[in-house]
């Protein structure tokens, strides 16, 4: 169980203090696909890096009723759209980086999902393209071996089928302990693959419903997401319509 209670991170700059997060409580349990969503600037890759311990914040956040540090960190992978693996290496050189230091390592997956995206094993990674990249960024947070996946809008730049398969992939190959934490502002394209979502606005959690609740409901979640941010579908019409009288 990752377990966040009181959460909440300021960033300090020139000009003071910015607040990105604030009284954040949440629980992921195991085998839960959670998909986290709010609007840019709503505090989802400052929580990631929080749970990851990467960042300083104010709150606790524990694993199975423990701090995140270097004893237990390794239960928790991240994804990024910023990219954390090793331009100048090659995925098998990766492998070998990872099995030397994971001992949970899932050799058998990662050779599936290389052989499954076809990605070439023996190039460096900054010869991949953009789409690839990620795909690896993903296949190497799958296969470390945690029981906490995290990921930040890990496809981003990558074509509409090959997302399709990767979350048809993934529901396939997840085990019933593996927990998936996804930011994304895809909701409409995840609704099928999440168990749940979670929403933050503001730096606080606005949102917190399963599918199946939505499903009893005889709701989207894209409905959900907008009854959430008050979201007003004239406000396109308004401004242009203000707009083009003033011309
Ligand atoms: N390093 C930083 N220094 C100062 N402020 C920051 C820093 N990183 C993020 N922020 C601010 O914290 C708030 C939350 O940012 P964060 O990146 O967590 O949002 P997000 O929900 O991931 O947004 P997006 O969907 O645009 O990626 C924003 O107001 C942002 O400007």
């Amino acid at each position: 169980m990752l377990e966040i209670n009181g959460l909440g991170k300021i960033y300090y700059g020139k000009k003071g203090g910015k607040q990105a997060l604030q009284d954040v409580n949440l629980k992921l349990g195991p085998g839960e696909i959670v998909g986290l969503f709010g609007e840019n600037g709503a505090g989802k890759t400052t929580l990631l890096k929080c749970i990851l311990n990467f960042l300083s914040f104010q709150g606790e956040i524990l694993l199975d009723g423990r701090k995140v540090d270097k004893r237990n960190i390794a239960r928790l992978s991240f994804a990024t759209c910023e990219h954390s693996f090793f331009p100048n290496l090659t995925p098998a050189s990766h492998a070998d980086f990872y099995r030397m230091h994971f001992g949970t390592f899932r050799d058998k997956r990662f050779e599936t999902l290389m052989n499954f995206f076809e990605l070439p094993m023996r190039t460096a990674l900054k010869n991949y393209s953009t789409g690839q990249k990620n795909q690896f960024e993903v296949i190497l947070a799958l296969c470390q071996g945690a029981d906490y996946i995290l990921m930040d809008e890990p496809f981003a730049g990558n074509d509409v089928f090959n997302r399709e398969d990767f979350y048809k992939v993934l529901l396939g190959i997840l085990e019933p302990e593996e927990t998936i934490f996804l930011s994304t502002h895809l909701i409409e394209e995840v609704e099928r693959f999440v168990g749940r979502a979670v929403l933050l606005r503001k730096g606080r959690v606005a949102g917190d419903i399963t599918t199946l609740e939505l499903e009893e409901q005889d709701r989207t979640l894209m409905d959900y997401v907008k009854e959430i941010y008050g979201y007003r579908s004239d406000r396109v019409n308004r401004a242009l319509k203000e707009l083009t009288d003033e011309m």
